[in-house]
């Protein structure tokens, strides 16, 4: 299994499953994530979700680029990119709060995903970024329209998503999309997480993301990550897409 889902204290853990290729997400995981969604609107004993990586070296490496080399035209990119998109929404508007634990590197779509959660937990040593720039696609899981939400300062927002490049986790924190980092192990982290967030009663949980949820207008989000996944498709069967991700495979069979 790619993904696992279990049970701490009273949080639902999502666990991507792939460490030997860095927590790439495929289908099997996006599957996952649908199933982690649902569990979290319908159970009502749950008070939190956390979502996290195998291993300690990433998070989520973003697509998988094997897999989703396979597509190629701008309508085999969507068929894709919007069935995520729309995961990702679920998720974004669960009633309970979500943490990403950010245990190792986030890149591209992982970056996308923990922007996507209410709060970020990172390694010290961990690095994030959308990177997408540099495989000449955008974000297209709906990560540029979470970030612009996440951060106070829509400037910084947008040189991120310019730069497309890995940032440490001290700038990151500083920017404030880290909102808390740690050291040592990922169980610890988890056991601090569960402590510090998640120390209210599950109806107060619930009650404070619906407030959360209130500031956002759910028709307008839709709507930019609508347009972010056309920018991504049409960007994707481009030749310096496919060009890029050829690049980055032919260094793997080396
Ligand atoms: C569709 C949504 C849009 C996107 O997500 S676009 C962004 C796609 N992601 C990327 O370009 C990230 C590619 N990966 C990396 O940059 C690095 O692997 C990363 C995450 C910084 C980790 O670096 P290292 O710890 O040095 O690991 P490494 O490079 O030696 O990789 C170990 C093995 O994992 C594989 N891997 C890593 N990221 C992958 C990915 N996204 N898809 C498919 N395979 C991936 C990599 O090829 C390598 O495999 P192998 O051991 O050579 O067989």
């Amino acid at each position: 299994m790619s993904y696992s889902i279990s049970t701490i204290h009273n949080c639902l853990l999502f666990t991507i499953q792939r460490e030997e290729r860095r927590n790439a997400i495929d289908f099997d995981v996006m599957e996952g994530l649908r199933e982690f969604a649902l569990r979290l609107h319908e159970d009502t004993r749950i008070s939190a979700g956390i979502i996290t990586g195998s291993g300690n070296q990433a998070f989520c490496s973003g697509g998988d680029l094997q897999v989703f080399h396979a597509l190629e035209t701008e309508a085999e990119a969507r068929s894709m990119l919007q069935p995520m998109s729309e995961i990702l929404v679920q998720l974004a508007i669960v009633p309970v709060p979500t943490i990403a634990l950010v245990n190792g590197h986030a890149v591209g779509g992982g970056c996308e995903i923990a922007t996507m959660c209410d709060f970020r937990v990172m390694h010290e040593t961990a690095k994030a970024g959308f990177i997408q720039g540099s495989l000449a696609i955008t974000t297209g899981w709906g990560g540029a329209t979470y970030l612009f939400d996440k951060l106070a300062d829509p400037q910084k927002a947008f040189k991120v998503l310019l730069e497309a490049k890995p940032y440490d986790a001290k700038t990151l924190h500083a920017i404030g999309w880290a909102n808390d980092l740690y050291t040592g192990e990922k169980e610890e982290a988890l056991e601090r997480i569960v402590r510090q967030y998640v120390s209210s009663h599950p109806s107060v949980m619930r009650a404070y993301k619906s407030r959360r949820l209130d500031q956002l207008n759910i028709q307008t989000l839709k709507g930019q990550i609508e347009r972010e996944v056309n920018d991504c498709a049409r960007l994707w069967e481009q030749p310096a897409h496919h060009e890029a991700v050829a690049k980055f495979l032919s260094k793997k069979s080396k």
